[in-house]
């Protein structure tokens, strides 16, 4: 039977020139033993030139280097193998070449070179590329995120190609404003990273998250988080990214709110703790002398005649009082009483060390807790304190002048005895101090 236009007994060679697309074979040293017109057109090269040659002999180094490459695969593997290269003609325009390969074996079933022939498959490229966009925008999920998110695409260099209605409205500009301009033409500043550190590292397939703000043209700040993802690089396509964002606006308010709130807390808190220590002061304290008061010193010296116990140290107990108090104040009203209770503290706390609890028992008592000191030394210490105070002069505001003294009872602590007979043989000893004529100091 005879087919319209092909003769049979042509040989394989002149059979090939029939094939509708480019077809060639290779030798073992990938020289081409034989090509058909196509393929030596696609080169723009004579069929003579082409014959005996390798591929960088007859093509530019780009297109020669996946050949040579596909090749070797074909070779390697002894299979058929099929793969696309995007060429660009001489007249700038790109062409998708199609490839399918196959290992040619002798007659002994030994590797003898490696056939294949080319289509061009620009056209289907282009067809398939609108069909994956069209697919891409019609699908339901795009959809959904173009109507509910904030969507873009990116070019390699990060220039918006697609920006959906809700990416516009976030960062306050028209799709008209953000096509073609990237994150940095943009003045958008990315927190912690660098926008093209973002698009590398989304090339190499690692999505990127970051967080970045901007300004609204109306001249509102915006902070938004996007995730950059990579589409891929169809072949003979530039990459495509894909951002999806999400704003950030509501979570910083709320959490600028918190802030403050948090801020508010914490200084109504320092308020209250301030309060509470002037409080607990004031309940410790003497508002007049500011020395500590009964109810302190009783504490505190419960404290200090534990540790001396354990630290087996001496402890020792003045009472004092001021001699014929109640004149002072008969005869320079009670403000200037006042006045010479104050002198009084200042005294015994100058004259006293930084350890010595010094405190107002109450009316013109006081009492002086001694840590680490002996009944002696103890007496030495009231005996200065005596003196010192003896010395003392307050000057009324009307010039007047009020000398005084006091008496003062010592008593030693004992390691094991309790506080109130304690307090009790001082105010004994200082019982004795007034009996026995005052401005003087008495030990027991
Ligand atoms: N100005 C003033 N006087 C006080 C204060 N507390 C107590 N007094 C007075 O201290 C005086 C104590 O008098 P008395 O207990 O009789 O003792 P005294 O006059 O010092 O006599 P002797 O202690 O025996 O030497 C009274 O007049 C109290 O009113 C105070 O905070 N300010």
């Amino acid at each position: 039977m005879n087919l319209p236009g092909i003769d049979l007994n042509m040989d394989a060679a002149a059979l090939g020139q029939l094939l509708p697309y480019a077809a060639w074979v290779k030798d073992i040293h990938l020289r081409y033993r034989w090509v058909n017109r196509h393929w030596a057109d696609m080169l723009d090269l004579p069929v003579r030139q082409i014959i005996g040659r390798s591929d960088a002999e007859c093509m530019p180094p780009w297109l020669a280097e996946p050949m040579g490459r596909a090749d070797c695969t074909t070779l390697a593997r002894g299979e058929p193998y099929g793969n696309e290269v995007m060429v660009q003609l001489q007249d700038g325009r790109q062409r998708l070449w199609r490839m399918q390969r196959q290992a040619v074996l002798d007659t002994e079933g030994n590797l003898d070179g490696v056939a294949g022939f080319v289509i061009d498959a620009t056209d289907d490229w282009r067809a398939r590329r609108e069909l994956k966009k069209l697919t891409l925008q019609s699908s339901g999920w795009w959809q959904s995120l173009k109507s509910h998110a904030l969507v873009a695409t990116l070019t390699p260099q990060g220039r918006y190609s697609y920006v959906s209605e809700h990416f516009c409205r976030l960062v306050g500009c028209p799709a008209s404003g953000l096509l073609g301009e990237n994150h940095a033409t943009l003045g958008w500043i990315a927190v912690g990273v660098d926008f093209h550190h973002v698009l590398a590292m989304a090339s190499q397939g690692n999505p990127v998250r970051f967080e970045f703000a901007g300004t609204r043209s109306n001249g509102q700040r915006f902070w938004a988080q996007s995730l950059v993802i990579s589409l891929g690089t169809p072949v003979g396509d530039e990459p495509q990214f894909f951002e999806i964002v999400s704003d950030l606006g509501e979570v910083r308010e709320v959490t600028q709110k918190l802030s403050a709130a948090n801020a508010q807390l914490t200084a109504a808190l320092n308020e209250n703790v301030e309060l509470i220590a002037r409080l607990d002061h004031l309940a410790r304290t003497d508002p007049l002398t500011h020395l500590l008061n009964r109810r302190s010193f009783l504490e505190r010296a419960a404290q200090e005649q534990a540790r001396s116990a354990r630290l087996q140290q001496p402890l020792s107990v003045l009472a004092l009082d001021i001699d014929h108090f109640k004149q002072v104040n008969d005869a320079f009203g009670h403000a200037a009483g006042d006045q010479v209770l104050e002198r009084l503290a200042e005294v015994c706390r100058e004259t006293c060390r930084i350890i010595d609890i010094v405190a107002r028992m109450g009316g013109e008592e006081f009492s002086i807790l001694l840590p680490g000191t002996g009944p002696e030394q103890a007496q030495v210490l009231a005996e200065r304190l005596r003196l010192a105070l003896a010395q003392q002069t307050v000057v009324l505001p009307d010039q007047q002048r009020i000398s005084f003294t006091i008496s003062i009872g010592v008593t030693g602590w004992g390691a094991h005895e309790l506080l109130q007979p304690v307090l009790e043989r001082a105010d004994q000893a200082l019982y004795q101090a007034k009996s026995g004529g005052r401005n003087r100091v008495i030990s027991l």
